[in-house]
């Protein structure tokens, strides 16, 4: 356990029970022996930062492929805070996409191309585990999108104490976080429901589980609330990967359904699930309940 009491998961033991403790009480974990070089970490690490350091005018290229998904521009909700992002990183077409619009080099596509493929597969491997944690086995994650975002927290003297992101959860179903292993400021709501700061461990990666896992786990995974305040004044930057869910409707398998745990939420789809956050600008976990099959 690090200083914040987050669980640390070992992805090469076999984490079943501490893993699906982690989830249900916490819904995040530290990720250790997840199989990604350091290397391509650190380099990954400054690809990013340069693109991140791009003019506005080549930034604002990256168009939306689904709602949200390209860049964002500091806002009034997030004025410290831009991404940029990708959809969907599973996809050679979308990745090249993406490298075209950024201008980004041969060298800085290599980069891109090796993590995204690296962490799509540690993502796909993780929900197995999960699903695993629950007593099922079967590819149920195989064809699942996911979603790839870098952020950019422009922190100065003047912004200490004030907030990066606001409190929220993530949409999908997990989010793995590469933090910035120098600059603190996330900060996890613990399972007494007290906002802890999660403090980098450089070479780790930080699993956030979403709201798709706590529909998908008939309501026994924990969809974690988390923000970023600014602590330092220095520019932080993360790279977040979200396995978000199937083009299916999104449900419960049949197993985790009994007379003990009727199913929690109607059967819906990510897509629109998304546009209802947005609409309701319900941003931490709020919209479920409008997706709560009455009892
Ligand atoms: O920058 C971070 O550490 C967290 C980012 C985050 O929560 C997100 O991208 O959803
Ligand atoms: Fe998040």
């Amino acid at each position: 356990m690090g200083e914040s009491g987050v669980p640390t998961i070992d992805l090469q033991e076999f984490p079943g029970q501490k893993l699906r403790r982690a989830c249900e009480e916490w819904g995040c974990f530290r990720l250790v022996n997840h199989n990604i070089s350091l290397t391509l970490m650190a380099d990954m690490k400054r690809v990013v930062r340069s693109l991140l350091d791009l003019p506005f005018d080549v930034k604002k290229r990256n168009l939306d492929v689904i709602a949200g998904s390209g860049y964002m521009a500091p806002s009034q909700a997030n004025p410290l805070y831009e991404a940029l992002g990708l959809y969907d990183m599973g996809s050679s077409q979308a990745v090249e996409t993406f490298c075209s619009q950024l201008d980004a080099s041969p060298y800085q596509r290599e980069v891109i191309e090796m993590y995204a493929k690296a962490i799509h597969g540690v993502a796909k491997d993780v929900a197995r585990k999960l699903a695993e944690s629950l007593g099922l086995s079967g590819d149920y994650f195989e064809s699942w999108a996911c979603q790839f975002r870098i952020n950019k927290y422009n922190f100065t003297p003047e912004t200490i104490g004030s907030s990066g992101v606001q409190i929220h959860t993530d949409s999908g179903f997990l989010t793995i976080l590469q933090d910035d292993e120098n600059v603190g400021g996330l900060e996890v709501m613990n399972p007494s429901g007290v906002y802890v700061a999660v403090d980098p461990v450089p070479g780790t990666l930080l699993i956030n589980l979403g709201d798709i896992a706590t529909v998908w786990s008939n309501g026994r995974f924990r969809n974690v609330q988390h923000r970023v305040q600014c602590k330092e004044a220095t520019i932080r930057i993360s790279i977040a990967s979200f396995l978000l869910a199937g083009g299916e409707e999104v449900e419960a398998p049949p197993e985790l359904v009994d007379s003990e745990h009727p199913r929690l939420y109607v059967p819906f789809t990510y897509e629109d699930y998304r546009k209802l956050r947005l609409a309701t600008k319900l941003q931490a976990g709020e919209a479920l309940e409008l997706k709560r099959i009455e009892s």
